[in-house]
Parts: C-alpha cells; structure tokens; sequence
C-alpha cells in the first residue's frame, strides 16, 4: 500500500558529498569498484549543473507528482530529491514552481527517472535537475506514492540518506555508510590521475603511463610495415 511517509531518516555527512562532489562523478564510480552510477537517459536538463546531497527518496504514481509535495515538506537544506514513478510516465512532474519551493527549503537538485518541464526557468534559477525527458505535459492529483524508502532508479537501488552526486557526466549514488571510504578511494585515484596527467602534457602516450604493452602482446599485436602488408593481401 502506497502513502508511507518515513521520517527521521538518517542522512549521510554532507561535508563528505560536498568533497564527492568535488571529485566529480567518473572520479566517484571508479573509486567505488565502477557500481552506483544510474542509468545513462537520466541526463542534465542544462549544462554545466553540478550538485551532491543525501537523498529523499520518492515514488509517484504515474502521471501524478502529488507525492513530490508530500516530499517536499520532509526536506532539510542539504537534500536532493529522487525520484522515480511507479510505472514508466515521461510527464513533467516538476517544473519552476516546485523548483523555487525547494530552493527555498535549501534542496540541492532533483534527480527524476521521468519529465521536468520548465526548462528555461530551471537553468535561470540555477537549480540542478538530472532527467529521463523534458515535457511540458503536467500531472495530475490525488494518487499516493511513498517517501523515504528505498527506491529503484535507473538501474540502481537508492536508499534515503545516501550521498548523490552528479554532474555533466551523470549521477551516482554512495551507500551513507561507505561514504567516507568512497570519498578516501576517490582522492587516492584523483592523485593517481594527476600523476598521469602530467606524463601526458609531457607527450607520453597511454600504452607506457598504463603499462599496456605486456597486454598487447598477450593479446596477439602484429606490427607490420606497409610493403609486407601488401604481399601478405596477395597471397
Ligand atoms: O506545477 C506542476 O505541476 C509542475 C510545474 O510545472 C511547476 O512546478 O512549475
Ligand atoms: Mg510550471
């Protein structure tokens, strides 16, 4: 039965999702064993949106963004809402008005496997929304979906209170309690990634800085020249 509201859901550390976040998406996935990453259609409705937060989670009833309201009024500066409709219904549930109420309630973005419409409005408000479609088709009122229970969004399941990150790349989801190892992995990589970096601008390639030759030989490279490639077509 829809309509459960839960409360007092533990929220993980938001100093740790404001690191994630400076760390960026790709950054996070890798460093978390490459899992958490939602689905590729769930995408930035403007460019350059980046946001991190603990999760509301939240189901609506197809069509129906009544449970979004509901929502609203459980969230803490710091939050960003996800959500996800009970059955496929690319609708816009979410549009500039719920945009500035969640604002002002200090909501980080919204993540929404389904529509967002006012788009323009979105991006001039600055306000981060990752989505399955944009359409300004509206729902309607009056059907329950739930609050604060765990959730599954494009592909991952998503439990109140993880960490969120997303950006131009996508959204990831953190579990609460592995946020800190996560965010610990991350940095680790970010220096591994600095040190390629500079072998790069330095004009190495990347068959020496990931040490792939050993693998293409195992892998049966053949390098040859343009004269026996010809001979070898003739035969
Ligand atoms: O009101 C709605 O149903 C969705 C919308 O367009 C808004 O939030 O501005
Ligand atoms: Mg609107």
């Amino acid at each position: 039965m829809a309509g459960l509201v839960v409360t007092g859901t533990p929220r993980a550390d938001l100093a740790v999702a404001d690191a994630l976040s400076a760390c960026g998406v790709a950054t996070v996935h890798e460093a978390q064993g490459r899992t958490g990453l939602l689905g590729s259609h769930l995408g930035p409705v403007w460019p350059g949106a980046r946001t991190a937060g603990t999760a509301v989670t939240v189901t609506v009833a197809p069509g129906d963004n009544t449970t979004i309201a509901v929502a609203m009024e459980q969230c803490r500066p710091g939050d960003v809402l996800v959500v996800v409709p009970t059955a496929p219904c690319d609708m816009g549930y979410f549009g500039d008005l719920l945009a500035t109420s969640a604002m002002a309630r200090g909501v980080r973005g919204l993540v929404i496997e389904a529509g967002v419409r006012d788009v323009a409005d979105l991006r001039e408000l600055g306000f981060p929304v990752w989505s399955k479609a944009v359409s300004a088709e509206g729902t309607v009122k009056g059907t329950l979906g739930d609050v604060n229970v765990p959730i599954a969004i494009a592909g991952q399941i998503v439990e109140p209170g993880d960490v969120i990150v997303a950006d131009d790349d996508g959204v990831v989801r953190v579990g609460r309690l592995k946020a800190a190892e996560v965010l610990a992995a991350s940095k680790a990589r970010e220096q591994k990634e600095a040190g390629s970096r500079a072998r790069y601008a330095a004009g190495e390639i990347a068959l020496d800085v990931n040490d792939m030759r050993p693998l293409l030989r195992k892998a049966g490279i053949r390098y040859v020249d343009h004269a026996t490639y010809l001979k070898e077509q003739q035969r």
